[in-house]
């Protein structure tokens, strides 16, 4: 079933944005009217909209600003600027940060509904390949894109969460993307790990305490739970509660109240939690390590997260939003990456998944003084490396190759990446592959590369 398309207007005159949202609705989109800039920035983030009507001139924030802050947050967004006086230089401007396109005012509806017409056709074109940006989270995969496109729904129930996949894998930022697109979102998103903390610890962490309750609790002390209320609470690895803390836990989850540690008073709470866990919950449950009872209070809404090298169509988009992320910090030039070195992190199985692929580019950018990503940059351990290199070498398929063919691809790839490493000196590219220039040049005719047009 197709879904009816959200259109987000935004006009201070607020004639038009009536006159914009009856037109809209009678043409069968669901509309949605703000007339300031802020309002625009706050429903943006909480609704996934599908196109942007947007007013060029706004006197809280310039459109052009506005059209940049919703490109920023969502790359792939389809904007259509309304501008009152047709000047050149704001059109060009529009169309250089992006804008789908440009109307003026007074407007001819029947070319607005053209216009959408087409920016929306265009937007179910590039679907099936669209890089999804929400905030942080950036995915092209078909598992990644069927798992964030229910967010939305998901974060406007109240219902738990359970969120299933190896460590790594984006757990928490899915987390987070649920509690930013709820109603919830301008109250805390407090994370407990329930990994790694002494069971007392975590005990009074959770529900705080009251002063003298225990030998060093000096004072009272606001627990997790209380600091979350009206927002949402995150456990992370949740499979290694201790029993009697689950016990606590699935009371707060049935009854919404507890007592802090010393306390004889209860103190209500509305909370969502939001679980994760990279362990097999169920298996833990037929084990007796871990309470049925909580396991299906925890798990109303399940979501499992695949690991990385089952979705290996986020890894080039995954690599490209890093490269920019840590160039920015740096303050760096973002580098390209070659083809070599990309096609390693294909083949690469990550066991240490998104974040290991984070890793591996913030010190590639950090290390890094050339503009050209190699696979030598790439810091994985050399082991990881050495045994991954070898099952490439030694890989031959069961209906065999074509050795020639495989050779000559190979020699003709280390050839460009010479190339690129030596800037295009073809001499300088001649000795990285230890060939004499006149052997080089051969190789270069016989791969038809030596059209490339460079100084010797
Ligand atoms: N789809 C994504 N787009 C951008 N960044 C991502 C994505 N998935 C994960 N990351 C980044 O990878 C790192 C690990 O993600 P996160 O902490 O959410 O994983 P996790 O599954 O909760 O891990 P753990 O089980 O170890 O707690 C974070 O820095 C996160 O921002």
């Amino acid at each position: 079933m197709e879904s009816i398309p959200k259109i987000l207007i935004v006009d201070d005159e607020k004639n038009i944005g009536f006159l914009l949202e009856t037109f809209l609705k009678r043409e069968g989109y669901e509309p949605f009217y703000v007339s300031t800039g802020q309002e625009a920035l706050k429903i943006f983030d909480k609704q996934p909209f599908d196109l942007v009507l947007l007013d060029i001139k706004m006197p809280d924030i310039d459109g052009i600003e506005l059209l940049k802050e919703f490109k920023r947050k969502r790359s792939n967004i389809n904007v259509i600027m309304i501008t009152a006086y047709p000047s050149i230089e704001t059109a060009v401007e529009a169309m250089r940060e992006e804008a789908f396109d440009y109307i003026n005012k007074p407007l001819d509806l029947e070319e607005l509904k053209q216009l959408i017409e087409r920016a929306l056709a265009r937007e179910k074109k590039v679907s099936k390949t669209k890089v999804f940006h929400y905030g942080n989270i950036v995915a092209r995969s078909p598992a990644m894109l069927r798992i964030l496109e229910t967010l939305p729904k998901i974060a406007s129930t109240k219902a738990n969460v359970l969120i299933m996949g190896e460590s790594g894998v984006g757990k928490e930022i899915i987390a987070h993307a649920i509690h930013s697109l709820s109603p919830r979102s301008d109250k805390p998103f407090v994370t407990v790990n329930c990994a790694g903390i002494p069971e007392t610890l975590l005990e009074s962490e959770l529900f705080g305490y009251k002063k003298g309750a225990f030998t060093g609790a000096t004072t009272d002390r606001m627990g997790l739970f209380q600091s979350a209320h009206k927002g949402t609470l995150f456990l992370d690895e949740i499979g290694d509660l201790s029993l009697t803390l689950q016990v606590r836990l699935l009371r707060v989850v049935e009854e919404k109240r507890f007592k802090p540690l010393g306390s004889t008073q209860e103190i209500e709470v509305d909370i969502r939690l939001i679980s994760a866990t990279n362990q097999d919950l169920e298996q833990k449950v037929t084990a007796g390590q871990f309470r049925e009872d909580l396991y299906y209070r925890l798990n109303v809404i399940p979501i499992r997260v695949p690991p990385l090298r089952e979705r290996k169509e986020d890894i080039p988009v995954l690599v490209e939003h890093f490269l920019k992320k840590y160039s920015k910090e740096l303050g760096k030039e973002v580098p390209k990456i070659s083809s070599s070195a990309l096609s390693f992190l294909m083949e690469y199985g990550f066991p240490g998944n998104v974040r290991e692929l984070e890793h591996i580019i913030e010190r590639c950018v950090a290390l890094e003084t050339g503009n050209i990503i190699l696979p030598e940059s790439l810091v994985i351990s050399d082991f990881k490396k050495k045994k991954h290199l070898l099952k490439e070498e030694a890989q031959l398929p069961s209906e065999g190759i074509d050795l020639e063919k495989k050779l000559a691809q190979i020699e003709k790839g280390l050839i460009l990446e010479a190339l690129k490493r030596s800037k295009g000196v073809k001499k300088e590219a001649a000795k990285l592959l230890n060939l004499s220039f006149r052997s080089f040049r051969y190789k270069l005719q016989k791969h038809g590369l030596n059209k490339i047009d460079n100084n010797e």
